[in-house]
């Protein structure tokens, strides 16, 4: 008996299906090596479909092997306009329903997650390469996001004003119609799902377009919802890349684009928006930093500046690369944080004690490796790592692994301290005063997060209002609580995702104006 197997599961190949026994039940685990996806990958009028049109045909790796997993057809302007018209229909029905309704349907789409968890979790390490450990994490994530927003779906509600003479208005929070979202490979069932909830829950429908490096689990979520009794039409995937993205944001009958990816995309994204007078929430890339006073707890500062650096390769946009840390402990944090990153279990990312797998391709593996290179010829110290790791399993050959990096000797205007790696990568900084960290800090173009390690409580709390980052942490780093909302400053973006703020980035006001007497003309 399989009772979790779905006919996705198979596409692992049944006879590489092995089975471990957990106390419940019998759950079938995933090999690297075996996944191969077969339907088609866009998701439009309840159902998978090959795009009406589009030329361009992508791959999408298995990053631990480098095989393809998956081809498909980069949908253009017909496919996108067909996706939209569907969204905009099921709009019409979703938008008139109550909260609570809305609420219903999400909570059971948070359902199925749960119980699907093992097999999207697999297929997400499979498409991304980040270890099942990792991406069990972020599908519990992704359904407690889906809950937090069916819980405010119920409670969405305007206000009323008494006027003079009897009078009186009263706003209404509605929705925006069509939303498009459009994701990065990092967190490709997380981002759709911070996209996807806070847009439903307040009635709005959503065309996602995920990176074309990583298509495959979002269309699991479409059809998540589409059994949850969504109406058909409400949540469509176009699989692409710019030209498919490019026709989404020109797209007239789009109301709203959520973007999470790079700078310069997220400059020409609000470029294109701004033609249409769209609203966009932009969710950036980041070059955060983390102070360490001498005064934290020195195991858990370790453990922090790890966090905040290698989870998912250090593929992470919110990742605290810059590691601050106070002369006084230098030494020691240093002589800890590279022990433990030497500890770090690298390989197959489908199994159990795995902590960290493959970068996401090729190219960007060699973007990485070529900062540390530029590193060492502008004078950093590899304290450790930093190098590509073929693993001994013969079918790992292929894949695009490295070793985690810590660099030392780094000054604040190296390279590798500048701009942003998107890999394993930790720079240490020595410093000597909090008003002196606190400058070098904030002298940066991103603000997406910063963080502090003290037992001060004052220094924390003063340090934590001081950074310029639309997210700081004290005592911990790269935790994702939905409760509590997401997003950047400066050239990091702006608009929140998760917490109550998401609702205004997904909703409008309207006021209405009452009159309970006569009309006083002016003329
Ligand atoms: N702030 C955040 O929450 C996050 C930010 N990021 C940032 O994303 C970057 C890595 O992700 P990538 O996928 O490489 O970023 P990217 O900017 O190259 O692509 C992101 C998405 O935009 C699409 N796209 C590219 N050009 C477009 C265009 N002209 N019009 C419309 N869509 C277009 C891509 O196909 C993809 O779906 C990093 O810089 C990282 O910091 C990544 C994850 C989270
Ligand atoms: C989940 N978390 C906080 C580690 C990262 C979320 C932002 C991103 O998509 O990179």
């Amino acid at each position: 008996m399989i009772p979790n197997s779905r006919p996705l599961l198979l596409h692992f190949g049944r006879q590489v299906l092995r089975y471990c026994l957990s106390s419940a039940a019998m759950i079938p685990v995933a090999t690297t090596g075996t996944f191969h996806q077969v339907l088609p990958l866009n998701y439009r009028n309840g159902a998978r479909v090959e795009p009406a049109d589009g030329r361009d045909k992508e791959e999408a790796f298995e990053p631990a092997t480098g095989r393809v997993i998956a081809t498909f057809t980069c949908s253009g302007e017909k496919e996108v306009d067909l996706a939209v018209q569907n969204a905009k229909a099921a709009f019409k029905i979703w938008s008139q329903k109550s909260g609570m309704e809305r609420s219903r349907v999400l909570l059971e789409a948070a359902r199925i997650i749960r119980e699907r968890k093992e097999e999207i979790a697999a297929v997400e390490s499979t498409n991304n390469g980040k270890s099942i450990f990792e991406a069990r994490v972020d599908i519990d994530i992704s359904w407690q996001c889906l809950e937090y927003y069916a819980g405010l779906a119920g409670s969405l509600a305007g206000q009323h004003m008494q006027l003079s003479g009897g009078s009186f208005g009263y706003t209404r929070r509605e929705p925006l119609g069509v939303c498009v979202g459009i994701g990065a490979w990092n967190y490709p069932f997380q981002i759709a799902c911070w996209k996807a909830a806070p847009a439903l829950a307040c009635g709005n429908a959503m065309v996602f377009k995920p990176s074309p490096f990583t298509p495959i689990t979002v269309v699991l979520l479409a059809e998540i919802f589409a059994e949850a009794g969504v109406p058909i039409g409400l949540f469509n995937v176009v699989q692409g890349g710019a030209a498919t993205g490019e026709f989404l944001c020109h797209h007239p009958d789009v109301a709203k684009v959520s973007f999470t990816g790079s700078v310069p995309t997220g400059s020409k994204i609000m470029g294109m928006a701004a033609k249409g007078i769209k609203p966009v929430t932009l969710e950036l890339g980041g070059k955060s930093p983390l102070i360490i006073f001498s005064d934290c707890i020195l195991e858990n500062a370790v453990k922090g500046a790890m966090m905040g650096n290698f989870l998912t390769q250090g593929e992470v946009c919110c990742n605290a690369t810059r590691v601050f840390v106070q002369r006084e402990i230098l030494d020691k944090f240093t002589e800890e944080v590279v022990k433990h990153t030497k500890k770090i279990k690298i390989g197959d990312p489908l199994l159990e004690d795995t902590r960290m797998g493959p970068l996401i391709n090729k190219s960007h593996l060699e973007k990485v490796l070529g900062f540390i290179q530029k590193g060492k010829e502008q004078g950093v110290k590899v304290l450790c790592g930093g190098e590509p790791y073929i693993p001994d399993d013969p079918k790992l050959k292929g894949g695009f692994y490295m070793l985690p990096c810590v660099l030392g000797n780094c000054k604040d205007d190296m390279t590798c301290v500048k701009e942003e790696i998107f890999g394993p990568v930790m720079s240490i900084l020595p410093f000597n005063t909090e008003e002196e960290v606190l400058e070098r800090a904030n002298n940066t173009a991103y603000g997406l997060a910063g963080g502090v390690f003290t037992r001060d409580i004052q220094r924390a709390h003063r340090v934590a209002a001081a950074l310029q980052a639309g997210m700081c942490f004290i005592n911990n780093y790269n935790i994702s609580p939905v409760e509590l909302p997401f997003g950047g400053y400066k050239k990091s973006g702006f608009g929140r995702e998760n917490g109550e703020a998401a609702i205004h980035y997904y909703s409008q006001l309207k006021t209405v104006c009452v009159e309970m007497g006569d009309v006083e003309s002016v003329f």
